[in-house]
């Protein structure tokens, strides 16, 4: 599903990660971990196609990162609490996104389906600007499970949730069997034989 080969990235002179070869297969769940500034977030914005690689190559079901159709198969999490419109609702936010990805009337079963599994229902009319950074949070990634992308991108999701909705979180990523999720955390899910590791050092 997700494959790397030689892939680096450095800023200036200095190597955040370098020659990484990976294979990740459909469905697995592939936990990043590493001190700070290991460079987990530099992978993921690579992953994700916000950031270029400096030398190498990744593709999601054989398309490059960052095309349309690597794109359209990727839901995103980045910065989980900054990213939405803080002048629309928190429904306004993931219909938005719904609407790009969905014919309305699938966009709006998707909206409510996230609404419910992430618990965002009881603030969903309130502007996501007044929203805690945890309520935020959780509209952020409902926002990437939309449309049920094939690979999901994740970098801290759980840093500012309740224990309910870390709980929550991992359930609604148990329950799609299929999706392959990249996840940087700080805080480990229950193991499960879909999870595998990698560990990042940084710099060289
Ligand atoms: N835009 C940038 N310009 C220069 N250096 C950067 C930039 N973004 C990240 N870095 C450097 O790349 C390294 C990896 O940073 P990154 O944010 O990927 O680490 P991380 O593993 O996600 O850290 P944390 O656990 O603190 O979130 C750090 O040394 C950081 O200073």
């Amino acid at each position: 599903m997700l494959d790397l080969r030689q892939a680096a990235r450095r800023f200036g002179r200095r190597w955040v990660f370098d020659g990484l070869d990976l294979s990740v297969p459909a469905g697995t769940q592939l936990f990043l971990s590493g001190p700070n500034g290991a460079g987990k977030t530099t992978l993921l914005r690579c992953l994700s196609g916000t950031l270029a690689l400096s030398a190498g190559r990744a593709t999601v079901a054989g398309h490059p990162v960052g095309s349309l159709a690597a794109r359209r198969l990727t839901g995103v999490c980045l910065a989980p609490e900054q990213g939405l419109y803080g002048t629309l609702t928190a429904r306004d936010n993931l219909a938005l996104v719904a609407r790009l990805r969905l014919p309305w009337r699938a966009a709006r079963t998707a909206v409510a389906r996230v609404e419910e599994e992430l618990d965002i229902t009881g603030y969903a009319t309130v502007p996501a600007g007044r929203c805690s950074a945890g309520m935020r949070a959780r509209v952020s990634i409902a926002r990437a499970l939309l449309g049920e992308p094939a690979l999901l991108i994740l970098d801290e999701p759980d840093r500012s949730l309740d224990e309910g909705s870390r709980e929550r979180l991992w359930q609604a990523l148990a329950h799609r069997t299929g999706t392959t999720c990249v996840i940087a955390s700080h805080h480990r899910a229950h193991r499960g034989p879909r999870q595998q590791d990698l560990v990042l050092t940084g710099h060289r």
